[in-house]
């Protein structure tokens, strides 16, 4: 009989300092500010006879690594119907939002493939970015990964991918 297990990691690493806004129509957004962010990440798959479902450390290593990407920048939404975004010769980021401009150094800014920069497409990002092409997952045995990350305690949203899914 197969037996599956979950295992959790949430280890301090996994957190990134970032600035952002929530855009909730094309004239109403909020005020620039951060979070610290930390990310949940649970792996589950069967467990092999040697009693391990795998090597986990490639995951937390790729996990610590997109954080510290993320950590000290500030994100924008690539994506967003209601903001445009120009990038000068030096990589500079000039946004447009609602007749109002935006101005970020090159080396300050991340700009995600994203709508919008909330806890749902946050989670969403990170869980593709460790998903990638499947292959990470295959090494691993994992058949789903689930990634929560949260923008303080008691608030996250949850982002999950399954083998068969
Ligand atoms: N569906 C979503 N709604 C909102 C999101 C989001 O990511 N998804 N985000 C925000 C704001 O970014 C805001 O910063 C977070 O909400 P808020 O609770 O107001 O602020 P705090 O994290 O500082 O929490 P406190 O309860 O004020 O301590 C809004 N909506």
């Amino acid at each position: 009989m197969a037996r599956t297990t979950t295992i959790e990691l949430h280890k301090e690493e996994m957190k990134f300092s970032a600035g952002h806004f929530t855009i909730f129509s094309a004239t109403h957004r909020e005020n620039l500010h951060g979070h610290n962010f930390t990310v949940y990440v649970a792996l589950t798959g069967e467990v092999l006879e040697d009693g391990i479902l795998s090597d986990y450390r490639p995951l937390k290593t790729a996990i610590i690594d997109r954080c510290r990407a993320w950590n000290e920048t500030f994100l924008l939404p690539g994506n967003s119907r209601h903001l445009r975004i120009e990038r000068d010769a030096r990589g500079n980021v000039l946004a447009h939002f609602n007749g109002e401009e935006l101005r970020f150094l090159a080396r300050d800014v991340t700009v995600l493939p994203v709508e919008n920069i909330t806890l749902e497409e946050l989670s969403r990002m990170f869980g593709e970015g460790l998903v990638g092409d499947g292959s990470l997952m295959a090494q691993l045995h994992i058949q789903r990964l689930v990634v929560k990350c949260a923008s303080g305690p008691g608030q996250w949203s949850s982002w999950e991918w399954g083998r068969h899914v």
